[in-house]
């Protein structure tokens, strides 16, 4: 299985591109799958119940929906898998939260490394003008937060798995730059 995670801020753009790369690795021929995170229903409820004020807790259930997640994504027989969020949306953002990054990467440790990780960076009131969620989404405190996201991101992203792609790019040119540097790495 080569993994590929899509990581980004909050509307900045990783479920189009996500689902683009797939569709145009299907028509290579190769056995590509979409998935995204968070995965199961059950953890997914739990996590909104919480009402996002506890990272701790958030930290250990996303962490624990993705054991489950990646156990399925296993299971799929699939030759590319292009999961839409995975372990570095949980250092990203509980991270912002006031969490030791080491410790929530020693907590997904188990967890395979991706093969690549594409980071789309984007300032977020691009973003946030871009998904136009209403007051669910577009209220100070969320704009500081994704603020905070996107430098813990950029810190992230000097490892060399990742490729940094500017997210406030038209769509069909991100598309064509992730696609071809995929593709050159494939096996
Ligand atoms: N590069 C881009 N330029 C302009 N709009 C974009 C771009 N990428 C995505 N969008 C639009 O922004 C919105 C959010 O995109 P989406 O892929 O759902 O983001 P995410 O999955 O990161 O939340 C969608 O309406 C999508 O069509
Ligand atoms: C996977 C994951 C998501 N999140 C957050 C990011 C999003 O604000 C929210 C829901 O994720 P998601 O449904 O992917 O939102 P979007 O498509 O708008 O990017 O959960 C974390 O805080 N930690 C995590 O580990």
């Amino acid at each position: 299985m080569f993994l590929v995670s899509i990581e980004g801020i909050d509307g900045s753009g990783k479920t189009t591109l996500a689902l683009k790369l797939v569709e145009r690795l299907q028509k290579t021929g190769r056995r590509s799958l979409y998935t995204k995170e968070p995965f199961t229903p059950e953890l997914t409820g739990m996590i909104e119940r919480l009402g996002w004020n506890d990272p701790v807790a958030l930290t250990l259930l996303f962490s624990a929906d993705r054991r489950i997640h990646v156990k399925w994504m296993e299971e799929q027989n699939a030759e590319v898998v292009i999961t839409d969020r995975y372990v570095h949306s949980t250092i990203a953002y509980q991270s912002a939260m006031g969490i030791e990054k080491e410790w929530i990467a020693l907590v997904n440790s188990k967890f395979p490394q991706p093969q690549l990780t594409v980071l789309l960076d984007v300032d977020p009131n691009v973003a946030v003008s871009r998904i136009k969620k209403g007051d669910i989404f577009d209220f100070p405190e969320k704009r500081r937060l994704l603020e905070k996201v996107r430098e813990k991101y950029l810190e992230l992203a000097r490892g060399d798995t990742f490729l940094v792609v500017d997210a406030n790019r038209p769509i069909e040119e991100i598309q064509e730059r992730v696609f071809t540097y995929l593709l050159e790495r494939l096996p």
